[in-house]
């Protein structure tokens, strides 16, 4: 456990790390400050007991002396109106001290869910694409959530206990060494037996949480992502009793752990009670039945214990619910360490520097491409030439490497070797993201927001950013201005979650605007227009030919149609260029292009 939370204070940031150590300071005098309420009740317990010590030759005479009151009432009445101000005082600094370890426990956790979030956006399309998105979010969601409020809450709270345990614990020493050291060691063994017992347990079972957290966001994701096939296939039932099955395993572990965590505090409540009987007692015998002899040594152990108690049952429980959590850091460990490794982001200057312009020709060279987990290679060995406003067909089988070649060419996938690049100019890592802002994309199925059509076709750019004329444009461009005038609040019309109140060749025009959107000088289309009618189709075709000779066009087709003019068309086979040429050529020269064109 220290191992982990080493760790954990190696991914603090220089801020975090300052704010901790002042508030260590803050609980060091929060601990000062409960110590000195405590110790103010001894002296005045002294004094209720016995009044006439102040008529003899001690310290508290002296202070009666100095005071010049007459009645030894009225001095007790001001000492307990002096230890109750010192026992506010010590309230008050314990009450703000609890609350900002409460703001910096979650302020801490959270800035770490974000910053996992942050990594898992800017992680490259091939993590996303071998990955599953139900695991990344149960990472952000339920792992980043469970060590906020499972590992760094309950370890700020057993932090102010700990220095809190350990200052009471050396002043009843210095008290009284043989009683102390006994009461000490009947909690801290009972504590550490109880501990051991169930330490396995609590890993077993936060290893649990972990597991069916996982399973649970799988089962939401692929549920309500799928649902017009669970409904259709009956498969609610099926999907309802996994849940409920892995529910069970859910509410079994939160429960045990939250249970072994809280329930001990009775049977040491009990022990402390039994001890405290055991010390009345002996000192009555020790005493020889004198009460005011007994009590102020009886208040101070009663408050010590009232006060030590709690803090021993809160580190315990601290301690149980920290590891009861480790399975949510462990999960996310790896992750974060990658993530605090500095990303390696580029001045507006170096952007300048690398910025490709495109005056002649995009050119791909001898690129290979496997994914892993895969024998055989997406693409292999090819090599295209893409001159400036020229517009480029791709067509090939099913699986022939289309897409994994289109997702090479936006610098989504890095290829194990060859080389893209823009007028001879290679794009690298540190080229890509202004490359990339050079690119139109429009893929197979297109993603849509909840917002409204607008915000759809700027996506990601804020509301109040939003160019109404640039939209306007790029909504007749893509065929949607018509289908939009007759909406009832046009391009602020919601779209509905994943764009379901849209047809499927509306979302794909939407797709289609939001490439336009951004005025991209190379627009790449993947099967964008598959979805459409011939007549819709045709109309968005010749609406993305009119570009021809201003922008340059590159687009996977299996419809051989939408290929027909442009200028170069390259045919793919296994992940190879295996003939290019213009359409009529192509018809002339390959049997497999012919038979799909007459196929089409
Ligand atoms: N994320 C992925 N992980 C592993 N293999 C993949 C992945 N995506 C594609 N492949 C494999 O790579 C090969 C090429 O796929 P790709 O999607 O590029 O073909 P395509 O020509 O675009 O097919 P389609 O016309 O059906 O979209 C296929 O064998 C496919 O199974």
């Amino acid at each position: 456990m220290l191992k982990v939370i080493k760790q954990l204070f190696s991914l603090l940031t220089d801020k975090q790390l300052k704010q901790f150590y002042t508030l260590q300071v803050l609980v060091v005098i929060m601990a000062f400050a409960e110590l000195l309420g405590i110790a103010s009740i001894a002296p005045f317990m002294t004094l209720v007991g016995d009044t006439s010590i102040l008529e003899k030759n001690n310290i508290f005479a002296e202070i009666y002396q100095m005071s010049g009151m007459t009645n030894p009432l009225d001095f007790v009445f001001y000492t307990g109106l002096m230890v109750l101000v010192a026992l506010t005082i010590s309230t008050i600094i314990s009450m703000y001290t609890t609350w900002r370890l409460s703001l910096y426990g979650a302020s801490v956790g959270i800035e770490i869910a974000d910053h996992l979030y942050a990594y898992y956006m800017k992680e490259d399309w091939q993590f996303h694409a071998s990955g599953s998105s139900a695991q990344l979010t149960k990472q952000v969601s339920v792992e980043a959530m469970r060590l906020t409020t499972g590992i760094i809450q309950p370890l700020m709270r057993m932090n102010a206990k700990v220095v809190l345990a350990i200052l009471i614990a050396v002043s009843i020493i210095v008290y009284d060494p043989v009683i102390a050291i006994v009461g000490l060691m009947i909690f801290a063994l009972a504590y550490f037996l109880l501990y051991k017992t169930v330490r396995k347990k609590l890993v077993i079972q936060g290893r649990a949480i972990s597991q069916v957290s996982t399973d649970r966001f799988r089962l939401m994701n692929e549920g309500f992502g799928g649902i017009k096939d669970v409904l259709l296939l009956n498969r609610s039932e099926d999907f309802i009793n996994r849940f409920e099955r892995s529910g069970r395993i859910y509410a079994r572990a939160l429960g045990v752990n939250a249970g072994i965590s809280q329930v001990p505090r009775y049977f040491m409540e009990l022990i402390a009670f039994g001890s405290m009987i055991g010390l009345v007692l002996l000192l009555i015998k020790w005493h020889e039945g004198n009460l005011g002899a007994v009590l102020p040594i009886l208040a101070v152990y009663a408050l010590a214990a009232f006060k030590l108690l709690p803090a021993l049952q809160q580190i315990y429980a601290s301690i149980a619910q920290i590891k009861g959590n480790l399975a949510a850091f462990e999960a996310v460990k790896g992750d974060l360490e990658r993530s605090y490794e500095g990303s390696k982001e580029i001045t507006d200057a170096q952007v300048a520097q690398q910025r490709p312009t495109l005056t002649k020709e995009i050119t791909l060279s001898n690129i290979v491409f496997s994914y892993p987990n895969k024998s055989s290679a997406a693409v292999s060995d090819v090599s295209m030439t893409i001159p400036k406003n020229s517009v480029i067909g791709l067509v090939g089988s099913s699986g022939s490497g289309k897409s994994t070649l289109i997702d090479i060419l936006l610098g989504l996938l890095t290829p194990q070797s060859g080389s893209l690049n823009v007028d001879g100019k290679p794009i690298t890592a540190e080229n890509k993201r202004v490359w990339q802002d050079m690119l139109g994309f429009v893929p197979q199925s297109i993603f849509l927001s909840e917002g409204s059509i607008a915000a759809n076709i700027a996506f990601g750019v804020p509301a109040r950013d939003i160019d109404s004329k640039k939209v306007d444009e790029a909504l007749n461009l893509a065929n949607l201005n018509e289908m939009v005038e007759q909406l009832p609040e046009g391009v602020n019309t919601k779209v509905g979650e994943r764009g379901v109140q849209l047809s499927g060749g509306q979302r794909q025009r939407i797709g289609i605007a939001r490439a336009l959107y951004h005025k991209a000088d190379i627009l790449v289309f993947d099967e964008a227009t598959s979805a459409l009618d011939g007549i819709t189709e045709k109309i968005v075709m010749d609406a993305i030919h009119d570009f021809s000779g201003q922008k340059t066009i590159i687009m996977i087709a299996h419809r051989l149609k939408t290929v027909q003019k442009c200028d170069i068309i390259y045919l793919m086979k296994q992940g190879c260029i295996v003939d290019s040429g213009s359409y009529n050529e192509l018809i002339l020269k390959n049997s497999d292009f012919k038979k799909m064109a007459e196929h089409a």
